[in-house]
């Protein structure tokens, strides 16, 4: 009786495994052959791309085209990510060799069939960015910021669109609008008198830094503090420590800044599919996400319990934001993206800007030309905040003077800033503009006197071009000249949009009043009492002079290393 049950059971097993393996071949067939159609849809969709990117866009100036390559392989030699400077430079040149147009293509099909309109004139960037009939809040965002998503929200104001990006805007403006900014600007000043005293620590020693960290952790306590009334006290804490610990919240924002694939660097492929890489993202962006989310929901409670503790003035931007709503956990979820784009957006671009204003006037070292702006910067700074050297923030705390101080009386400081903004623009927009389709006419512009059509394309407002345009700011366009700002009749001819470090139109930046007015406090901070060195990279005896790359914005290449002096 035994051998036949077991002789079926054999049987049975057999017949199983056999179905099994019939379903795997099946399934390994099926899976196959839907690999197979869908890598041809694909190959077709890149042909059929590249096909007409190539019939397209004659109209505009571009490098010859390969007709399979496209401009890969100049992009490649020109703007290469690993070159170790920023896509600028090699647009700079590709716009030489084209003979300076108003704006360039470059056709990145097979590889992107989303090609580029390099925008070197103010009267196409502005275009882009203004409203028109087609686009009511002006060009969409490039799909190039959707790697930025874990480090600024899935909700952030920088990449909404339509009503859900006004509603966002229309929140948010009344606590960067200059008034509350002045009434907030106690918490600048005090975070300036760290920066300054750590500088001042860093002469004494003679030690050589990167300008870069001080900077940072300045923008870094100021945004936070202003944004959420939260003192991370980046500046204090030693590194490794509390915020700047492995699982702090400061060391996660600049982990997840690291990690993120660069808009401007191109595609990474590699590094997305890495899962290293990929668990860091998934965890910094939780580890950061938390913190942020424990904070705002503590200082609602607290807002709670004692509304009426504080006036609206001195309430920080995201508690002005979200008062009289209610507080569900949509509503903090969103603010948590918002204020993750605040620190994202405010602080490497501020920094950035401090390091550019230091570097400017340590030519004062060396060139006599740099040597008459800083007399003119002290003459007006010991008009306005008196004799001694570290003399202005102490003024500037008294009640009501920094409005009125900073608003109009250091001319001369606030074209400095200007100057520093155009030939060292930390960061621009890329914007996209629809295929043509039923419901979007075609788009075009005016190139050097063809009227082409570019929808279909990204668009990025080269500032750096932009802003060194010698048809419109001269021939000295390249030269640091703080003067030119003082010219009434000169910046009067300027056409609109000549100068846009924050771009222009409804979607500029939000946080421009609050960047100025940081840019002022140092440099009324610093002028008088120290003296910058810059450390290689210094532009003398055959060394290169120090230059910008990307890094999600862009940013000095070596942090600016510099040595400080007290002056006499
Ligand atoms: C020197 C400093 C700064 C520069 C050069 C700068 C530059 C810019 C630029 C070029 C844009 C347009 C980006 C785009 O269209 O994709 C922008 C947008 C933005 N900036 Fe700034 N920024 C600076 C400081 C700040 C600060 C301090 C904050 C706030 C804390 C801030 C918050 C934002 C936000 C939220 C947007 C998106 C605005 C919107 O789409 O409505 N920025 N910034």
């Amino acid at each position: 009786m035994a051998k036949p049950f077991v002789f079926r059971v054999k049987m049975a097993s057999q017949t199983f495994i056999s179905s099994v393996l019939s379903s795997i071949y099946s399934f390994r067939i099926v899976f196959l052959a839907v690999c197979g159609i869908y890598i041809t849809y694909k190959i077709c969709q890149i042909v059929y791309g590249t096909y007409h990117v190539r019939q397209r866009f004659d109209d505009i100036p571009s490098l010859p085209r390969h007709w399979i390559f496209g401009n890969l392989k100049a992009m490649g030699e020109k703007c290469n990510p690993r070159s170790g400077r920023h896509a600028d430079y090699g647009f700079e040149e590709i716009w030489h060799e084209l003979d300076r147009p108003a704006a360039f293509m470059v056709d990145l099909a097979p590889v992107d069939v989303r090609s580029f309109l390099i925008v070197a004139e103010p009267q196409i960037a502005e275009s882009a960015t203004q409203p028109s009939n087609d686009f009511k809040y002006s060009l969409p965002k490039s799909d190039a910021m959707q790697p930025l998503k874990p480090l600024i929200g899935k909700e952030s104001i920088i990449t909404a669109e339509d009503e859900e990006w006004r509603n966002l805007r229309k929140r948010f403006n009344r606590g960067f609008a200059p008034a509350h900014l002045h009434n907030l600007s106690p918490l600048i000043i005090s975070k300036t008198q760290i920066f300054v005293k750590r500088i001042q620590d860093a002469a004494n020693t003679g030690v050589v830094v990167q300008l870069k960290d001080y900077a940072q952790d300045l923008t870094t306590d100021i945004i936070t503090q202003l944004a959420i009334e939260k003192d991370f006290e980046s500046q204090s804490i030693p590194e490794g420590q509390s915020h700047k610990s492995a699982t702090g919240i400061l060391t996660a924002s600049r982990i997840l800044s690291r990690l993120i694939a660069v808009a401007g660097q191109g595609p990474d492929p590699i590094g997305q599919l890495d899962p290293v890489k990929r668990f860091q993202r998934w965890y910094y962006e939780r580890l950061f996400d938390r913190e942020l989310y424990n904070v705002l929901e503590q200082k609602l409670k607290q807002e709670q319990l004692q509304p009426k503790k504080r006036d609206v003035a001195t309430k920080a931007i995201v508690q002005l934001a979200i008062a009289d709503m209610d507080p569900t956990p949509a509503l903090l979820r969103n603010t948590v993206a918002q204020i993750k784009s605040f620190l994202f957006a405010g602080q490497d671009t501020t920094a950035t800007m401090i390091q550019w204003l230091c570097y400017e006037l340590s030519k004062a070292n060396h060139d006599p030309r740099s040597k008459d702006i800083l007399r003119k910067l002290e003459e007006e700074h010991t008009a306005v905040f008196g004799a001694g050297a570290f003399s202005a923030l102490e003024v500037l705390s008294q009640p009501g003077q920094a409005e009125e101080l900073l608003g109009s009386k250091i001319p001369y400081t606030t074209a400095f800033i200007k100057e520093t903004l155009r030939l060292h623009p930390p960061a621009g927009t890329a914007r996209m503009i629809p295929e043509a389709s039923s419901t979007s006419p075609p788009v075009y512009a005016d190139i050097d006197g063809k009227h082409a059509r570019i929808d279909g394309l990204r668009v990025y407002n080269c500032q750096w071009l932009i802003h060194r345009n010698e048809k419109y700011w001269g021939p000295d366009a390249h030269i640091f000249n703080p003067d030119r700002w003082l010219d009434e009749e000169y910046i009067s001819n300027l056409p609109p949009g000549s100068w846009r470090p924050f771009e222009r139109g409804p979607r500029n930046c939000i946080g421009q009043e609050l960047a100025l007015l940081e840019a002022k406090v140092v440099m009324a901070a610093v002028t008088r009492g120290l003296r910058f060195e810059k450390v290689g990279n210094t532009g003398l005896n055959g060394e290169k002079e120090v230059w910008g790359v990307a890094n999600v914005t862009t940013v000095p290449c070596d942090g600016m290393t510099m040595r400080f002096h007290l002056r006499e």
